[in-house]
């Protein structure tokens, strides 16, 4: 077994999607396992992969762990291993404390998103000597690189990286959200609405990759005494760039938080 996936939720499930759909690792060289059992035999029947109990752990090259860092100091009672090496995906969770709680120096530490199920995920990817000269950190870099963009990111950042590219695809959720909400409120269907936000995240994510910096973006767009300008002008109003700095700045003071916990 190249991989055990440990928590199939629903990043440990769209890292298995991606991976898989990709050939990365043939599906049936991946055990998953997963405390809601019916759940993840569907998922099974569904990728190819197969479940595996916690007897069947040491049968595999790496470990991905993709649990809530919250059960992470009961659950690594039987999660350590011998000659296996770690990958976690678990928010605020230390190297340190992953060495300490795991009984090895072979310990990655990686910051995915959910956009992985769609080969578009932007990872971080950290880890000590002993992960590199066990190849363990080149594993990391193949498999997220095959679901994405990887990024070698020092640990001091994770956090932050965390706060803005882990959790960004809520915001930008709650922002498409609130534009759909807009354009009902002025009359559109809500259908229409949905599919237009949806769509326009993503067409501007792609004018704005084509862009030195997002604000040429915006002033290519806001016409002088135009409608645009009208909108900006509420959102600064609003306060929306304070408010997503400042989410980008708890989010990270959370993930410090997370990782205090589990030391
Ligand atoms: N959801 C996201 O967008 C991202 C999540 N993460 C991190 O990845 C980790 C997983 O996140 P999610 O997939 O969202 O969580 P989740 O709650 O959807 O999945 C966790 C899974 O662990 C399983 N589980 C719980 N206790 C268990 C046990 N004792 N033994 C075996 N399985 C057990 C649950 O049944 C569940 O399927 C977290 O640490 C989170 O910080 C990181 C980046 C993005
Ligand atoms: O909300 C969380 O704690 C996890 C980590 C980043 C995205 N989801």
């Amino acid at each position: 077994m190249k991989l055990a996936i440990v928590g199939v939720g629903k990043l440990g499930l769209a890292l298995l999607e991606g991976v898989t759909a990709r050939g990365v690792i043939p599906a049936g060289e991946i055990g998953l396992l997963d405390a809601h059992s019916a759940r993840v035999e569907e998922i099974a029947a569904r990728t190819g992969a197969r479940v595996i109990g916690r007897s069947q752990l040491a049968g595999a090259q790496r470990v991905l762990v993709s649990l809530q860092p919250r059960v992470f100091p009961e659950v690594s009672e039987w999660l350590a291993q011998e000659n296996v090496g770690y990958i976690s995906t678990m928010a605020g969770v230390s190297i340190s404390t992953l060495v300490r709680r795991l009984g090895t120096q072979r310990v990655v530490r990686v910051m995915p998103n959910l956009a992985a199920t769609i080969g578009r995920s932007q990872t971080a990817i950290t880890g000590p000597k002993e992960a590199q000269d066990a190849g363990d950190l080149a594993f990391a870099h193949t498999l997220f690189g095959a679901v994405g963009d990887a990024y070698d990111l020092p640990e001091h950042l994770f956090n932050a990286f965390t706060g803005m590219s882990a959790s960004g695809p809520a915001y930008a959720a709650v922002v498409a959200e609130a534009l759909a909400d807009g354009g009902v409120r002025m009359g559109l269907p809500r259908a229409l609405a949905n599919e237009l936000a949806a769509k326009l995240l993503v067409a501007s994510g792609e004018l704005l990759q084509r862009r030195a910096h997002p604000a040429m973006l915006k002033d290519e767009v806001a016409s002088p005494g135009g409608t645009t300008i009208a909108g900006l002008a509420a959102l600064e109003n609003a306060g929306v760039r304070g408010g997503l700095i400042q989410a980008v700045i708890e989010a990270t003071r959370r993930g410090t938080e997370l990782g205090r916990d589990q030391e």
